[in-house]
């Protein structure tokens, strides 16, 4: 998943996007044609439908997420372009568009900058990152669905619009670091998974799941420093979790921080296997980045004959994950 600009291949979809957000707002203000009017501010810039103000969450699957926003100063500029383009030729509709404009000002300083609209699957990554990114001191929403500004410690303030909520947060959050670890036997029969990379070996990891020791540490340090719980906690040993795929496990569990405003920025790694590992390094760090979000680096070590892990006895998986929560 990567983030990007708008252009002419994803443009259609960020309108449709945009509009659906506030939909029964837009239908008020603008009347029938209001995909119409929106699909043309864009295409023009008219404030504050802003083409470079616009963030894309892509992936192989195309658009998944838009976060749009504008500042005072682009607001301000707006008035002169929706009397000049809308005003004249459709006075109702840019009366209303500057009415809603003025209110949405009323309690907006130089520094804060204004959310106008977040929509697609991935809301939550687009705005951490933007949050993360962000000169501004403070954001500024008005939405028809609070849950998500709610789930990231945004405020509520008075409302500006009766199908509207007001909500805003500063620009701010904080790092907190977890720890990991775990350790599986090494048998035969078994295949030997780590990081979601199979690993050519005679022998594997037992376990009720496919035994991902470095997906159990990393689960371990996600779980307890954002919910206070671990990995038997959320995956018992049942039906449903025989066999599993860890890496899966670790899917799941980083979309339900994410979904609570904690996300992953490093991960920092260590395995003590008498399995040679290093040819796998760039692979599983890659998979786990890909999953996470986040750099992930990983050293192996073999307990130079010190550990059980040295007589073949098992694999033992340790690591530190920084989380920030918005
Ligand atoms: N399972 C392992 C263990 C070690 N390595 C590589 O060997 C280096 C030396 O390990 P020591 O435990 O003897 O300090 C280590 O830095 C790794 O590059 C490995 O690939 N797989
Ligand atoms: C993951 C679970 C569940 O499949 O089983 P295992 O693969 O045995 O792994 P463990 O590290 O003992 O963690 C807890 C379990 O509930």
């Amino acid at each position: 998943m990567q983030t990007t600009t708008v252009n002419e291949k994803n443009i259609g979809k960020v309108v449709e996007l945009v509009y659906e957000e506030k939909q029964e707002f837009y239908d008020e203000l603008f009347g029938k044609n209001a995909l119409k009017y929106i699909k043309e501010a864009f295409e023009y810039d008219i404030p504050p439908f802003i083409k470079k103000n616009c963030i894309v969450l892509e992936d192989q699957k195309g658009v998944r997420a838009v976060l749009l926003y504008a500042t005072k100063a682009e607001f301000r500029h707006g008035y002169q372009r929706w009397f000049s383009v809308l005003g004249l030729k459709i006075i109702p509709v840019g009366a209303k568009m500057i009415y809603i404009i003025e209110r949405i000002l009323m309690d907006f300083s130089i520094d804060d900058l204004y959310v106008v609209s977040l929509a697609g699957e991935f809301k939550e990554q687009l705005l951490y990152r933007f949050i993360k990114s962000s000169r501004y001191k403070k954001i500024i929403v008005d939405t028809l669905n609070s849950d998500l500004y709610e789930r990231f410690s945004f405020g509520e303030e008075k409302p500006i619009h009766a199908k509207l909520k007001r909500f805003s947060k500063f620009c701010d959050y904080h790092t907190l670091t977890g720890i990991g670890w775990d350790t599986h036997p090494l048998v035969q029969g078994r295949k030997l998974i780590l990081g979601g990379v199979q690993i050519d070996s005679q022998l594997g990891l037992h376990g009720h799941s496919d035994a991902d020791v470095l997906c159990h540490a990393l689960i371990d340090s996600l779980l307890g420093v954002t919910l206070k719980k671990d990995i038997g906690a959320v995956f018992p040993e049942n039906d449903e979790n025989k066999g599993r795929s860890s890496l899966e496990m670790l899917e799941l569990v980083v979309q339900t921080v994410n979904k609570s405003g904690f996300f992953p920025s490093s991960a920092d790694c260590v395995i003590i296997s008498p399995i040679k590992l290093k040819d796998y390094r760039e692979k599983i760090s890659n998979r786990l980045e890909n999953v996470l979000g986040c750099p992930v680096s990983i050293k192996f070590k073999t307990g130079n004959g010190v550990y059980p892990e040295s007589e073949m006895k098992g694999i033992t998986a340790m690591c530190v994950t920084n989380v920030d929560k918005v």
